[in-house]
């Protein structure tokens, strides 16, 4: 059980449910292969089926963590930090994302877009779900939109998001990692129809790294 002080502070943006922290290698989409410090947020209530970090969703078996603990940490490790979770956008972003940018870090989201947008990003990975889509404003944002191919109706979803990004977003598909043998193929024949999309692989599982 977590004190109604450390609610107020949770709420604040002050402290956060940390899930881990690690650093590694961006796996996916327009900084694949770059060296990043990554800051697993815990809650999310999206609820994708295929969520590959299922264990991220019920905040409340995440210590809320000092934000301050969490800059320290991670400034000790990159200048390339990428906030993800859970979903990020679940909490006020601000002060976590003003304090690295203090110490010079370029901040990441990976994000769903599912909640009001807060905090300064350096780089926006929009990917969108279908069961709680994206608020308005973070379409004219987003500098990459990544769409989780499952099945062949999401390369219907995929084209009616990309109609409301803005001009300068990269568009990137990504198998659902259960199904990459048969969704693969029918990406490759798509992009190659569909120039305009690039593909995203989630490389890190192939590296056998976080
Ligand atoms: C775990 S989510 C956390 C950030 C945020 N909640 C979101 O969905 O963007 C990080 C990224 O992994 C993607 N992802 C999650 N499960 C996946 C899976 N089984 N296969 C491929 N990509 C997946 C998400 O779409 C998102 O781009
Ligand atoms: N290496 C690595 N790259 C990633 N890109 C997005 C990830 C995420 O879970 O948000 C992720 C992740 O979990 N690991
Ligand atoms: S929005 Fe992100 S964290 Fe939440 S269930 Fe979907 S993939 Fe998982
Ligand atoms: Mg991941």
């Amino acid at each position: 059980m977590i004190t109604e002080d450390t609610k107020v502070l949770v709420d604040k943006g002050i402290m956060l449910p940390l899930m881990e922290e690690f650093y590694t290698i961006q796996g996916e989409g327009f900084y694949k292969g770059t060296a990043a410090y990554f800051i697993r947020i815990g809650g999310c209530d999206v609820g994708c089926h295929w969520c590959d970090v299922k264990e991220s969703w019920d905040a409340s078996l995440h210590p809320p963590t000092h934000v301050g603990k969490i800059v320290e940490n991670a400034v000790s490790h990159s200048d390339t930090v990428v906030i993800t979770g859970g979903e990020p956008l679940t909490w006020d972003m601000t002060i976590l994302t003003e304090t690295l940018k203090a110490q010079g870090c370029k901040i990441h989201i990976e994000t769903s877009g599912a909640y009001k947008l807060t905090g300064v990003w350096d780089w926006i990975c929009l990917s969108p779900k279908k069961i709680k889509l994206p608020t308005e404003e973070i379409y004219e944002v987003a500098n990459e939109l990544k769409v989780i191919v499952y099945n062949l109706h999401d390369l219907k979803f995929a084209e009616e998001q990309a109609a409301l990004v803005n001009k300068d977003c990269i568009l990137y598909l990504q198998p659902e990692w259960s199904k990459r043998d048969s969704v693969i193929p029918v990406i490759v024949d798509y992009v190659m129809k569909n120039p305009k999309w690039k593909v995203s692989l989630q490389t890190h599982k192939y590296l056998n790294i976080p």
